[in-house]
């Protein structure tokens, strides 16, 4: 039989900073080793910090490479800062309560605490040692029945404890007495806390443990986006090439020229270089014959004859002035009156005119761009016209610091759900799943680099928190880590919709919002999550949480939402909210943040809802003969704006905002609106 596998994580501010200090892992090993069933076990010392110690066990349990057996050691006291039952309570899927302070099984691997003394962990492992390989194996190769049944419940036995009733139900019914956990810093909201909340935040645990009211308050839009604005971190500066890869990227620190443009004295047109007379030279008038003395073109390489005086010298446009030149005649102000005797050059020319003044038709080094002028100020946008990119170009600027993009990961939810390119037949509740690639295409189009997370179902619930991990860790679909999850799906009362507790429950996250008074979108959440990532060389700072938006199935609302929220809070991560902190008492509100706003004039009259503000899809067109912008609705009639129809949003540009009210939007009323889309006049010819 192959031996088994094992960890040993040792959780020790004073052991990870000197690892010589530690005496637990080497005082386990041996213990394990000497059963002549486990390999060597691998040996890892981490601070006393939840994040930490998540990483550690997640890759050890979820790898292909994962391990049967993680142990840990340390930080299982009631000190403050003794974190481990914390951190490991929510990654576990399936627990043995009472055994120790926290063991259980995550996917295939069992994992054990011990406290952090070597006396005290090594009792406690050689108490349980000899059972230790028939629970992991149990706990690799059976499903989560009978890995209870038989792995866990033998060392349950042995340490005289019992564990709840389980099946093999979904995660959340596995965990359904798990303590409700906030990650480090990451207090609940105050809202959040009701003790109702703390009991019963688990819709899949059965009939009395679900809502049935929801207990996330209903913010309005303005406090959603106020919530956004506060939880969404500083941007990321890095050192970019310039090449059209940045191009909507926002400029980090001002650019200084680094050569200046041109280089040289250079000619504006193509014609003679001249000494034309100014106090200094006592140079006869240019109208006259002259002999050619030299020909210049662009790039001349080397050094250039000085022009005598009386001489001329023919040159193209852009290239050097030979030294004492200080003028150029254009071509059509000349004639030719001899060539040289092979006949193959110019030998005399007659300039036409006598007017040229001392630098016509010269640029002036450094006259367009001067070396060391601020070329562009921290906050500018590299726009896709190419000016920005030139500008960098032309004076010798190889790199510039821009704040990084966002890379946004996008994850459709739900059992019902098929991908919307399976030749398949419907059958049942199945839906083509609308939301990914309408999500996609809608972040792509705003310039943002996006990662295709794919479709986590239902059930098992642990699909969806692991596709969350992964992503936030940049394995599986994600290559490399993503900074926003964007969800649809699972937010709303029903018993599947597992989104929330997933987050806070098991990822340590904090929910910032879990309704807002909108229509549609009422269920959108937003979220942050507990999360380090180091510099990665290109970059000094690093990010202490990530953000998930995880917005209504619903089509309509999803992409609704993605528009009104998603945005701004993008916005802020690359760097277009920072010229707006210092001019705006309301940074959320900030015009560089999300959608323009405009004013509209409706079309028609609009129906209000009584409670909630509307955003409501519709095409706007300008008129050409008073300049306005005129709102016609999508669809009023039926169906027409009912949150599951995507099609509202087909052919619309703006989001008319309708308050909350009774009866219509009267026709004629002039309301807010957020573009979404360009604008056509009402002869189809674009406007802006
Ligand atoms: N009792 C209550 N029920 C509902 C409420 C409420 O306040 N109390 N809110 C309603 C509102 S408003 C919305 S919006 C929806 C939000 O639902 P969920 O976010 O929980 O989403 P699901 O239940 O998973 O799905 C809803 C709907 O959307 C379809 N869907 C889901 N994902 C996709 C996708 N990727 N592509 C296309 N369509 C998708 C799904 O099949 C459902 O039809 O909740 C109301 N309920
Ligand atoms: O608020 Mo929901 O998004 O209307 O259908
Ligand atoms: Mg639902």
């Amino acid at each position: 039989m192959d031996k088994l596998k094992a960890a040993i994580l040792i959780v020790s501010d004073t052991a990870s900073q000197d690892p010589a200090s530690d005496k637990t892992a080497n005082a386990l090993a041996p213990i394990l080793t000497a059963e002549g069933k486990w390999e060597p076990p691998a040996i890892k010392i981490v601070p006393d910090n939840v994040f930490q110690i998540q990483q550690a066990v997640c890759e050890w349990s979820d790898s292909a490479n994962w391990y049967n057996l993680i142990l840990l050691s340390g930080g299982t006291g009631f000190a403050i800062k003794d974190n481990t039952p914390e951190a490991v309570s929510p990654l576990i899927h399936r627990h043995a309560p009472g055994l120790v302070p926290v063991a259980g099984v995550r996917d295939k691997s069992l994992i054990i605490t011990l406290p952090g003394s070597p006396k005290g962990a090594i009792e406690n492992l050689e108490a349980v040692v000899k059972l230790l390989p028939h629970a992991c194996l149990q706990s690799a190769g059976a499903n989560s029945r009978n890995m209870h049944a038989a792995g866990i419940k033998s060392l349950e036995a042995e340490a005289g404890v019992s564990v709840n009733s389980g099946s093999s139900a979904p995660l959340q019914k596995k965990q359904s007495h798990c303590s409700h956990h906030h990650g480090p810093g990451h207090a609940a909201p105050k809202a959040h806390t009701s003790s109702n909340r703390q009991q019963s935040n688990d819709p899949s645990a059965g009939p009395n443990r679900r809502y049935r009211s929801s207990p996330y308050p209903m913010l309005s839009v303005e406090e959603a986006l106020m919530q956004i604005s506060e939880h969404t971190p500083e941007p990321i500066i890095v050192d970019a090439p310039v090449n059209t890869a940045i191009v909507g990227s926002v400029v980090a620190e001002d650019v200084y020229a680094a050569e200046s443009v041109p280089a040289y004295k250079a000619s504006i047109v193509d014609g003679y270089a001249v000494i034309a007379p100014d106090s200094t030279n006592n140079a006869p008038s240019t109208k006259g014959v002259f002999p050619v003395a030299s020909i210049t073109h662009a790039n001349v390489g080397g050094s250039l004859k000085p022009l005598q005086l009386g001489t001329i010298a023919r040159i193209t446009t852009g290239a050097p002035l030979p030294p004492n030149a200080n003028a150029v005649v254009m071509v059509e102000d000349t004639d030719l009156v001899s060539s040289t005797p092979d006949g193959t050059e110019e030998a005399t020319i007659e300039i036409l005119t006598g007017d040229i003044e001392p630098g016509e038709n010269v640029r002036e080094p450094g006259s367009d761009v001067r070396l060391g002028e601020k070329i562009l100020t921290r906050g500018d946008i590299i726009s896709s016209t190419g000016g920005e990119i030139g500008l960098l170009a032309s004076t010798g600027i190889r790199t510039v610091k821009v704040f990084r993009k966002p890379r946004i990961g996008v994850l459709s939810t739900g059992d019902e759900l098929v991908e919307h390119d399976d030749p398949c037949t419907l059958t049942g509740g199945q839906i083509r799943d609308s939301n990914r690639p309408s999500l996609l295409s809608c972040l792509s189009s705003w310039g943002f680099p996006t990662v295709d997370l794919g479709i986590a179902r239902d059930t098992p619930a642990s699909e969806l928190e692991h596709a969350l991990r992964d992503s936030l860790r940049g394995v599986g679909r994600a290559s490399s880590s993503v900074d926003v999850i964007v969800t649809t799906g699972g937010v709303s009362m029903g018993e599947l919709d597992l989104l929330k507790p997933t987050i806070e429950r098991t990822l340590g996250g904090t929910i910032h919002f879990g309704r807002v008074s909108m229509k549609p979108g009422k269920p959108t959440t937003f979220a942050t999550v507990p999360f380090k990532e180091a510099g990665d060389g290109n970059t000094q700072q690093e990010r202490k949480s990530k953000l998930i938006f995880s917005l209504p199935g619903n089509p309509a609302s999803a992409l609704v939402t993605l528009n009104l929220f998603v945005l701004p809070s993008l916005h802020k991560l690359c760097g277009l909210g920072e010229s707006a902190r210092a001019v705006s008492p309301k940074p959320w509100l900030a015009p560089q943040l999300g959608l323009p706003r405009v004013a509209v004039v409706l079309t028609h009259h609009f129906p209000l809802d009584p409670k909630r503000t509307e955003y409501h899809r519709a095409v706007v067109t300008g008129s050409r003969s008073d300049g306005r912008l005129y709102a016609t609705s999508t669809g009023v009639e039926g169906v027409g704006q009912r949150s599951s129809r995507v099609g509202s949003l087909a052919s619309a540009n703006a989001l008319v905002v309708l308050r909350p009210g009774r009866g219509v939007g009267i026709k004629g009323e002039i309301v807010e609106a957020l573009m979404m889309g360009s604008v056509y006049g009402s002869d189809t010819r674009l406007i802006c």
